[in-house]
């Protein structure tokens, strides 16, 4: 019995195989090893690389490795190169995703695990937002997630698959044992780009937009530690496995933390005063987004226990230095 981590050799995928190694469970990972890397996933968990929407390849990993239930984690995620390649975005993410569940169905494969992303609220004014607040995502990213979101529904009504859509807000941080963290080597992520700040590895950090109505001016997110979110898909298939409901759940803590906060963090935990310049908004920024996670902790009974800003910080420092002493090695 095995878990099917699709994206398991990237960043947030590593630590779902990660957790379910740590629990016990057999996991196998396909992986296209497009952003992925295979040092991330352990030596005992197999790493098949591939596509997602091979449906043959698909179909051999279930059989095999007797999978009976998927976590599909596997996407592109850059919200500015959606808006330039659209179409290889939608490729990517909806008809990849629609040929996976497809597979899935056809193996009769009842459990379905989704990486969704709060990018489907757009810039929502409510806050802290819950999932039944209004659908309007203002990237090719959002719709091509929303529309898998869709399908998921769609075919669960359909074939009796069941599923959870996890809505991640901001991820961030790295295993705390250090085996694994966020390693795309130009990932414009808030607190990995402060900490190569504080680093040397940049020469500093823009904080894009001061003018924001938010208590300092700067925008405010909801930063979740990668292990807790982790551990949130070992609820949602715990959920599954129990004959729970499909449901939709934000990943979240309901706190915010704003961009200059951030970077206080980074630079009080670093020892490093790293110059901070205030630059003008980024396109397709919402001013605020925090989670309403009433749903996942009631339903799913979901504890995370890493809820500290300064916490993430240190795990995304020291996951910063591990990768500057692999380059240096
Ligand atoms: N990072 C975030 O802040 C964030 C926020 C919300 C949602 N998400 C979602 O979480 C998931 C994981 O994101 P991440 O940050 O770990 O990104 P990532 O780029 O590190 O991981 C994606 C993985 O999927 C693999 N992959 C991509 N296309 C594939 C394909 N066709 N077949 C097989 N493998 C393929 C890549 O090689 C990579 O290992 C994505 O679905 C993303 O949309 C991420
Ligand atoms: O160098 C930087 C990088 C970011 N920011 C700001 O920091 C905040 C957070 O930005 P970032 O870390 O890039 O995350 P988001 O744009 O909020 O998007 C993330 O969170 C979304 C869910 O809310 C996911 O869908 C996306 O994949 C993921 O990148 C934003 O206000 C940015 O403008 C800066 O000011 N300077």
């Amino acid at each position: 019995m095995a878990v099917l981590v699709t994206g398991g050799a990237g960043y947030i995928g590593s630590h779902m195989v990660l957790a379910l190694h740590d629990a016990g469970e057999e996991a196998v990972v396909l992986d296209d090893l497009s952003t992925g890397f295979p040092w991330a996933v352990p030596d005992d968990v197999p790493l098949v690389e591939g596509d997602i929407a091979d449906a043959a390849l698909v179909a051999k990993i279930i059989a095999e490795y007797d999978v009976t239930a998927v976590a599909h984690f596997a996407a592109r995620i850059v919200v500015p190169e959606s808006v330039a390649d659209p179409l290889g975005y939608y490729l990517a993410n909806t008809v990849k995703s629609r040929a996976l569940i497809e597979a899935v169905v056809t193996a009769g494969i009842r459990d379905f695990v989704f990486s969704s992303t709060a990018a489907v609220y757009g810039n929502t004014t409510v806050s802290p937002v819950p999932e039944d607040a209004p659908l309007a995502p203002v990237s090719p990213y959002g719709r091509s997630k929303l529309m898998t979101e869709w399908m998921l529904a769609d075919a669960a009504q359909a074939h009796g698959l069941r599923y959870v859509v996890l809505r991640y807000f901001n991820v961030a941080g790295a295993d705390p044992a250090g085996r694994s963290g966020q390693s795309t080597p130009h990932a414009t992520h808030l607190i990995k780009v402060a900490c190569q700040a504080a680093l040397g590895l940049r020469p500093g950090l823009d904080v894009f937009g001061t003018d924001y109505p938010t208590p300092d001016g700067s925008c405010v997110r909801d930063y979740i530690q990668v292990t807790d979110l982790a551990e949130a898909h070992l609820a949602a298939l715990a959920h599954l496995r129990g004959g729970g409901a499909s449901g939709i759940y934000n990943c979240g803590y309901g706190r915010g933390y704003s961009v200059l906060e951030v970077a206080e963090a980074v630079k009080r935990i670093s020892g490093v005063d790293f110059p901070v310049r205030l630059a003008p908004r980024r396109a397709g920024d919402p001013a605020s987004i925090v989670a309403d996670v009433r749903r996942i902790r009631a339903d799913l009974g979901w504890v995370p226990t890493r809820a500290d800003l300064d916490g993430i910080v240190m795990q995304a420092l020291a996951w910063e230095r591990e990768l500057l002493a692999r380059e240096g090695a």
